[in-house]
């Protein structure tokens, strides 16, 4: 696993943006996993930066969201689908139709859904590069807490601190979804290389329980120290409560030195 800190999130976002455009200049049909959250935006704006200045095309490009809420159909603002499209899709030259979610109307076919998600991914031959977002008890993904860490894409029940949590993103007399449609665990882990950013002192626990912690249901992200390819971008606040530091800074220089 590579810690990489830097000073704020503007630079988390930079660094990302440039190693998802790195790879599609080395695989321009590459297969991505993306994430929402309030976290990806910057590194979705810096890829539409990168677009508008010629350095990047998503023409070729297959994409596949981590999670979608159950019942909400694409034209809900709260969807995942609309976000994407109005965080991303909308300013890129992405194809709609290379873009996948695990989108399930009626919670009754769950099972279904999930098992064409896996499916598409598969035939896809996986995904090159998966982003992740952490939430702030430690779920990738909707992956919470106590999910089984060799899950596969399933409906999950979401917890009450992350429906908490993610209410300040409804507006009143929004029906906020309580079961959402995520990838599991280990079809996150299936990822060549996984890419997770947190920023802010609200993610610092979540973040020390991932990277430094025991491995544990407890804190899904913690699984993450079993994947051979795993880059963490953080910013001060969120790596604020990381012990070793130090050793990451080191380790930061030093590559870069090799390169
Ligand atoms: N399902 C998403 C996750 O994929 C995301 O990582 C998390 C953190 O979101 P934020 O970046 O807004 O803190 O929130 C949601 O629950």
């Amino acid at each position: 696993m590579e810690v990489i800190i830097f000073e704020n999130e503007s630079l988390v976002a930079k660094r990302a943006a440039s190693m998802l455009a790195d790879l599609l200049s080395i695989k321009p049909s590459a297969v991505l996993g993306l994430a929402t959250g309030s976290t990806p935006i910057k590194t979705y704006q810096e890829l539409i930066k990168k677009f508008n200045n010629g350095e990047v095309s998503f023409k070729d490009v297959s994409t596949f969201n981590l999670d979608e809420y159950v019942g909400l159909k694409s034209d809900n603002k709260q969807s995942y689908q609309y976000f994407m499209r109005e965080q991303l899709f909308d300013f890129i030259d992405i194809q709609l139709d290379n873009t996948h979610f695990p989108i399930c109307l009626n919670a009754k076919e769950n099972q279904q859904v999930a098992e064409n998600y896996e499916a598409i991914i598969n035939a896809k031959m996986g995904i090159d590069l998966q982003l992740l977002g952490i939430g702030h008890n430690g779920h990738i993904g909707f992956n919470e807490p106590s999910s089984s860490l060799a899950s596969r894409t399933r409906l999950k029940t979401l917890t009450r601190s992350t429906i908490e949590v993610n209410s300040r993103l409804f507006e009143a007399g929004e029906t906020q979804p309580t079961m959402a449609m995520t990838m599991g665990i280990g079809t996150i882990m299936d990822a060549n290389h996984i890419l997770l950013i947190a920023t802010g002192e609200g993610k610092a626990e979540a973040v020390r329980n991932a990277i430094e912690g025991a491995i544990s249901a407890s804190c899904p992200a913690s699984i993450l120290q079993m994947h051979p390819h795993v880059t963490v971008l953080l910013d001060k606040n969120s790596a604020s409560l990381l012990q070793n530091t130090a050793y990451y800074q080191r380790v930061a220089e030093q590559v870069k030195e090799l390169n």
